[in-house]
């Protein structure tokens, strides 16, 4: 399904690749200032797809750019593009109160086990990682020949070190969170589902919320069967490198995906990496739906913004840390977090 973002196996000889070469965060020296300090490098953002500024002006004016098409539902529009049929764009599909919850949950109950996340593979399942970096506390190794790890207070660990054990602090872990799994668990070593991990369903409202979105892009008289998602988790400088999402069994069937936090640049490629892509703004609150044919297109995140001028997350930053404290809005000053979700069989 994914593949790293740095590989080289197409360097630049693909469409895809170029554009995401264009738009994936690079540093340069700053001139002005000391000869160590490194800004990001200005890109060229206007060839940049804005869906919250093509639903403004269609709302005003009911006109649309060429390529882009338009259908309502329950009277809000969702975008289409001529040339991708099965991929919808409904701009700010989510409220504010359901951005904060799905965020909060994503950094709370997601990432615990038996659901697995990337850092499985090191540590072994680990449990209450949002509330252990909140609390300071580190992770350290217990016992090498099982890999067996456990949180400790800062004041426990000369103790728990006495035998050099290896460490590592809980924000440390949290920050380095790039994936969790809900429902059935994907296995990235596989490449599959593998049914016999075990799991939980995935949550009522995060299904009908699925659900809810999914209508507009499902044969006619079927209803999407929330069976599995992956939590993408983006700092500053994270990629998801073009792929397609293809061990699911009905391509008819579309992936709904959620966008919360940080603003970032999403690619959406065609059948072939030569086929050169749309690329677009994904703001928080904003839903993609891949379907049918979209669901052979080459796609992918090379980008997402911190900066305060082009996350544009102020209100849901100000939201988080009004109704749960500080933590959540620092985390998501700098993140960006992705909910993919999808029908396996
Ligand atoms: O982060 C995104 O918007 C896309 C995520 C995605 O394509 C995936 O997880 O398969
Ligand atoms: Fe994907």
């Amino acid at each position: 399904m994914y593949e790293a973002a740095n590989v080289s196996d197409d360097a630049d000889r693909t469409a895809f690749r170029r554009a995401e070469k264009k738009y994936k965060l690079y540093y340069e020296q700053d001139s002005k200032f000391s000869r160590k300090k490194k800004l990001p490098k200005p890109i060229d953002l206007s060839e940049l797809l804005d869906f919250d500024l093509i639903l403004k002006d269609f709302n005003k004016t009911s006109v649309l750019p060429d390529g882009i098409r338009v259908v309502e539902v329950d009277s809000s529009p969702v975008f289409c593009i001529e040339n991708r049929p099965g991929f919808y764009f409904i701009p700010g599909a989510l409220s504010l109160e359901e951005q904060c919850k799905w965020i909060k949950e994503s950094l709370t109950n997601f990432p615990q086990p038996p659901n697995r996340t990337n850092h499985n593979a090191i540590y072994g399942p680990i449990a209450d990682l949002f509330d252990s970096a909140k609390q300071n506390k580190v992770l350290v190794q217990e016992d090498l020949t099982d890999n067996r790890w456990k949180f400790y207070e800062e004041e426990g660990i000369a103790k728990a070190k006495q035998g050099s054990c290896k460490s590592v602090s809980a924000s440390v872990l949290l920050r380095k969170l790039r994936w969790s799994t809900l429902g059935l668990q994907f296995d990235w070593s596989k490449r599959n589902y593998d049914v016999a991990l075990p799991h939980n369903d995935i949550p009522d409202a995060l299904c009908q919320l699925a659900k809810k979105h999914a209508a507009i892009a499902m044969p006619a008289g079927e209803e999407f069967r929330p069976e599995g998602a992956i939590v993408n988790y983006f700092g500053l400088g994270d990629t998801l490198g073009g792929h397609l999402d293809d061990m699911e069994a009905d391509w008819s069937k579309p992936i709904v995906s959620m966008s919360l936090g940080c603003k970032a640049i999403f690619l959406l490629g065609g059948k072939s990496k030569e086929d050169p892509p749309h690329a677009m703004y994904l703001r928080s609150g904003d839903v993609v739906l891949m379907a049918g044919d979209a669901r052979e297109c080459y796609h992918g995140v090379p980008r997402i913004f911190t900066d305060e001028e082009n996350a544009e997350i102020g209100v849901l930053e100000s939201e988080l840390s009004r109704e749960s404290g500080n933590f959540f809005a620092e985390y998501i000053k700098t993140s960006r977090i992705n909910i993919n979700i999808r029908q396996v069989f």
